[in-house]
């Protein structure tokens, strides 16, 4: 079974990843891993830490001669900013004049639920690892999943869709979400230049108050065959497994597949995706004129695009921050404020493209089995065969 796990704070040393059940002769290029490191560290909106760090992965085993060997694959990513934080963050118990307590605990932040489920009168130690910066050790790990899901002719990428009120103004192909991933600056990620300007307009809006602001990221998975995931246990169905790999987010609130929310509101001959049988091209010749379901019916792929959409709650760390109560005297204060980023929602979308690629290589590996990349390939050929053939 592919599995990974990381470890880590904001702060501290490094990242730490670990991928395990990857089949072994799977190329890696090292190249695209830290590309997507670099994708995640973008995006408009995104505070001075970004100016500090440069995420490399550097793997320590899984991998010889440019490709993996079976065993598990572990990786670290190095914080430059941990220096800094040496004596904010003793090792050892350290100088209290310079250890600044996060004492006014953030609203939406998990400040004041960890404080009081850790017991602790200082946030800092809930916050070092509620913090996002744990999804750069998410990234490096989807980089290695995509590399796999690349071998079978699967490709997953992200674009935003919304920044607070400013809405991408017309559905996005694939070929252009795709182009996206290629270019050298990342602005808001988004396919269409007037709405990219729009969303711009809302992140400088906030810049100039003090405020933050959320977003609505989409990935697409292209090129999956029917098949991955199965109706026949809760726990196995793709549409569950994507929800909680997206949701497990930081400050992602809901998870949406296909039209799955303005479904809700509509009839149910406008949202389902009729079926046809045209004879030409995809994996099977049967065909769908639109595809509402995101590519997912009954837990199980179905061979159309698969659409996953996070919905981010604007970051909770405020210039202008809300009211709050301190630990030490109980009287009401300011929340805590050091730094911060306004805006996340390309960033997010990058993240959230490694989870996605991490629970559809876990069923694709589930499905097909096989050690080795070639056994895979063998076995997904075959059943690719099978279904044209049906
Ligand atoms: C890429 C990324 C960067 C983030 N940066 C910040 C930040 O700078 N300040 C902040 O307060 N929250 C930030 N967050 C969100 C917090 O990590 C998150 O709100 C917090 O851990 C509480 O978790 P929850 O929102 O999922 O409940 C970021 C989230 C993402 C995905
Ligand atoms: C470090 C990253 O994001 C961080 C996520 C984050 C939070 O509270 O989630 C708070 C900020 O950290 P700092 O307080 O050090 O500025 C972000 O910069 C990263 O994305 O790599």
């Amino acid at each position: 079974m592919l599995r990974f796990s990381t470890a880590g704070e904001s702060h501290g040393e490094s990242l730490v990843a670990m991928v395990s059940g990857m089949p072994a002769g799977v190329p890696v290029d090292l190249e695209f891993v830290n590309r997507e490191l670099w994708r995640r560290q973008k995006g408009y909106g995104r505070g001075g830490r970004m100016r500090i760090e440069r995420d490399t992965a550097h793997v320590l085993s899984g991998v010889r001669h440019g490709k993996t060997i079976g065993s598990p694959i572990a990786m670290t990513l190095a914080n430059n900013d941990w220096k800094n934080w040496t004596e904010i963050l003793p090792v050892e118990e350290g100088d209290p004049e310079k250890h600044k307590a996060v004492a006014s605990p953030r609203p939406g932040h998990a400040d004041l639920a960890g404080a009081l489920k850790y017991d602790f009168k200082d946030a800092r130690y809930v916050l070092e690892r509620a913090s996002a910066r744990e999804s750069a050790a998410r990234v490096a790990s989807g980089a290695f999943a995509k590399l796999l899901l690349k071998e079978l002719g699967v490709g997953v990428a992200s674009h935003v869709i919304r920044v607070g009120k400013a809405e991408l103004s017309r559905p996005a192909t694939w070929d252009e979400i795709v182009a996206l991933q290629a270019k050298d600056e990342v602005l808001l990620n988004c396919v269409d230049p007037e709405s990219e300007a729009a969303m711009k307009a809302e992140v400088d809006a906030v810049l100039r108050t003090g405020d933050t602001i959320g977003g609505v990221f989409e990935v697409v998975v292209h090129g999956l065959p029917p098949g991955v995931g199965t109706h026949t246990n809760w726990d196995e169905r793709m549409d569950g497994l994507l929800a909680q790999a997206v949701m497990s987010l930081q400050a992602v609130k809901a998870v949406e597949i296909g039209r799955g929310v303005t479904a809700a509101e509509s009839l149910g001959s406008t949202v389902h995706d009729s079926i046809g049988y045209e004879g030409e091209g995809g994996f099977t010749k049967f065909s769908r004129e639109q595809n509402n379901a995101g590519g997912i019916e009954g837990g199980i792929s179905n061979g159309e695009d698969i659409v996953v959409r996070g919905y981010l709650k604007p970051i909770s760390t405020l210039r202008r921050p809300l009211g709050s109560v301190s630990f030490e005297t109980r009287e009401p204060v300011k929340a805590a404020y050091e730094r911060s980023d306004v805006c996340v929602v390309p960033a997010a979308g990058v993240a959230a493209e490694a989870m996605v690629a991490l629970a559809v290589a876990r069923l694709v590996i589930e499905k097909f089995g096989g050690d080795s990349l070639r056994e895979l390939q063998r076995n997904f050929n075959g059943y690719c065969e099978q279904i044209r053939a049906y």
